[in-house]
């Protein structure tokens, strides 16, 4: 408990002073809070004793008073001061950790760990921002009112004291067993509720398909046994707690029983006076209340251990290292794009094998080549998504890891396959491109990119929310959206994975001409399937096997016996690389 107090404490940064002025003000209330049983001890000795006049009782009266005002008072202090902590300590760990995934490979955002991250970033945190401040508060009044109640019985007598203390033993080996235990099942539960969160992202994510072929028993059949899962790992959890709560109270019954026992043995002995006795016994029956409280708590505490681990694990993954501060030049003779002995596997798995090419300033390559050959990684490696494992990537002869992120970001565009618009207006979806541009040059880059009519037919103009992925716009419609983005952010390289999927004849060529528009003075680099953009390229890469099996224009290529030609004339008669424009 004491260890888990220490971890919250580490990683309350700014906030651990406020923290610890509300375990300041959580001991003050805990004295208070047994200040009236003191006071009736000293009443009863000096009413034993015959000492007491009407001023001690005057006195008395008004102790007992302040005492339970001053309770309430560190009571609200201690509160205020620990919610309030734990809700702005949350809030900060959330941009933190937005910031920490930022940094991330996308790797790992493909790899399942996205039911991770939203369990972790929802249930975790949410959990601990709700229980931690306020558990917190509640620990450390138990702990302190123990403290204060131990500390007062052995200034009755030694022997009481002692005697408590050994009860205590025994209160905290019970504790240990239950909390190991609760350890266990709160692993299961946190990590079962991840699954879950995956599970539920997978089937919405997934329901056109699951729709379109009819699998809506089976898909729903795992997610219910995922709901089952979670339903039956929550019982064991509660389940397992019990016995170990049923003997906690006995050893509080028990406890209570000894210590009267022993009080009573002491007095018989000569060894408690009468009012030092009923002093003992004013406050027998609460003596072990706090310790049973604070582990009645210990589920919660469990519960938000394995809350923090899951949290912890997350800010430990390894983010892409992000300490170059080489700047790309405006102008060198060195060329655009270079890949020299590159090198790459996810995982096991590689994927590229001493990769070397290199592309100059301003013209257009298409990476062509058979699926699964490398093309998008190749693209992916240029943005730095992943860090190759040998070799070096270089724009205008800089290793894309000696620039910042930022900047090599603010360098290179890319237009992705799969179109992604948020759940907000056109006009924010384009101008997220270049958030400082004006209203002007926001127009200006939709008309470009020839959305700018169908979007001023559009109930609201460029005001018109789109939905969640731009579900209300056709696929034509969002691409040239996010080419408008790209546009206005008038980076100097583009990469462009273009859509395999077929579009209308007049969305294909308005496709085309935004593309146009975009390539204008810049170096583009695009995953090309429609034989129209491979004829235009400048150069044509074919990758095949984890290599560059081929390189030159369009006309070289074909009038040479290899990989390029065969793809050309099987293409050409297939559905893969399509003739339109
Ligand atoms: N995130 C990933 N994790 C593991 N393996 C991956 C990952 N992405 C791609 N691969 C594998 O790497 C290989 C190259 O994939 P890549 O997407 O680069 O090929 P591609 O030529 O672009 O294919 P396509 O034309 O089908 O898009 C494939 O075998 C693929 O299965």
């Amino acid at each position: 408990m004491i260890a888990l107090i220490r971890r919250i404490l580490g990683t309350s940064g700014k906030y651990k002073s406020r923290i610890k002025w509300a375990f300041v003000f959580s001991f003050l209330k805990g004295m208070m809070m047994k200040a009236p049983i003191m006071l009736s001890f000293l009443a009863i000795t000096r009413f034993m004793a015959g000492t007491a006049d009407a001023a001690f009782c005057g006195t008395l009266a008004a102790g007992m008073a302040v005492s339970l005002l001053l309770c309430v008072f560190f009571q609200h202090l201690a509160d205020r001061l620990q919610a309030g902590a734990g809700f702005e300590l949350f809030a900060d760990k959330r941009m933190e950790l937005g910031t920490h995934l930022r940094k991330m490979p996308m790797g790992y955002f493909t790899e399942g760990n996205i039911g991770r991250i939203s369990s972790v970033l929802s249930s975790d945190m949410g959990f601990i921002e709700q229980n931690c401040m306020m558990v917190l508060a509640d620990l450390m009044s138990y702990i302190f009112a123990e403290f204060i109640m131990v500390a007062f019985l052995f200034y009755l007598s030694p022997w009481m004291g002692l005697g408590a203390l050994v009860i205590l033993v025994f209160f905290l080996l019970v504790g240990k067993g239950m909390k190991k235990e609760a350890m266990e099942d709160s692993v299961k539960r946190q990590e079962q509720n991840g699954n879950l969160t995956d599970a539920v992202l997978d089937y919405i994510e997934g329901m056109g398909i699951t729709k379109t072929y009819n699998l809506l028993g089976k898909r729903s059949k795992e997610l219910t046994d995922n709901f089952d899962r979670m339903c039956s790992v929550s019982i064991d959890f509660e389940e397992a707690a019990a016995p170990w709560q049923r003997r906690m109270n006995l050893v509080y019954g028990l406890g209570t029983a000894a210590a009267l026992a022993l009080c009573l043995v002491l007095y018989m002995q000569g060894l408690l006076t009468a009012s030092y006795l009923i002093g003992v016994m004013l406050f027998l029956f609460d003596l072990f209340n706090p310790i049973r409280m604070l582990y009645s708590q210990s589920t919660r505490l469990t519960v938000m251990s394995a809350a923090l681990d899951r949290v912890e694990n997350l800010f430990g993954e390894q983010e892409l290292l992000d300490t170059g501060t080489a700047r790309i030049p405006a102008a060198a003779d060195a060329p655009e794009i270079e890949f020299k002995h590159v090198s790459f596997a996810y995982g096991d798995k590689e994927v590229l094998h001493d990769v070397s090419f290199s592309l100059p300033r301003n013209q257009m390559f298409a990476l062509v080549g058979p699926s699964g050959g490398g093309k998008s990684t190749i693209a992916n490696l240029l943005a730095r998504f992943w860090d190759v494992n040998d070799g070096q990537v270089l724009i205008r002869g800089r290793d894309v890891r000696e620039i910042p992120l930022s900047e090599l970001m603010n360098h290179i565009s890319m237009v992705f396959q799969r179109v992604y618009l948020f759940q907000d207006t056109i006009y924010n979806n384009i101008s997220m491109g270049r958030p400082d541009a004006t209203r002007k040059e926001v127009i200006e880059a939709a008309k470009k990119a020839r959305c700018y009519d169908f979007i001023m037919a559009l109930p609201n103009g460029f005001d018109t929310m789109v939905g969640e992925g731009g579900e209300s716009l056709s696929g034509g419609e969002k691409q040239r959206i996010s080419i408008a983005r790209c546009i206005l952010k008038d980076a100097p390289i583009v990469i462009l994975d273009e859509a395999t999927a077929s579009v209308d004849a007049d969305n294909e060529s308005y496709i085309q001409q935004a593309i146009s528009e975009l390539c204008r003075g810049k170096t583009l680099l695009v995953i090309a399937h429609r034989l129209g953009t491979i004829q235009n390229a400048d150069q044509i890469l074919v990758v095949s096997g984890g290599g560059i099996a081929q390189s030159g224009s369009h006309d070289e290529l074909i009038g040479t016996d290899g990989i390029y030609r065969t793809f050309v004339n099987v293409r050409q008669n297939s559905l893969g690389w399509s003739r339109q424009v």
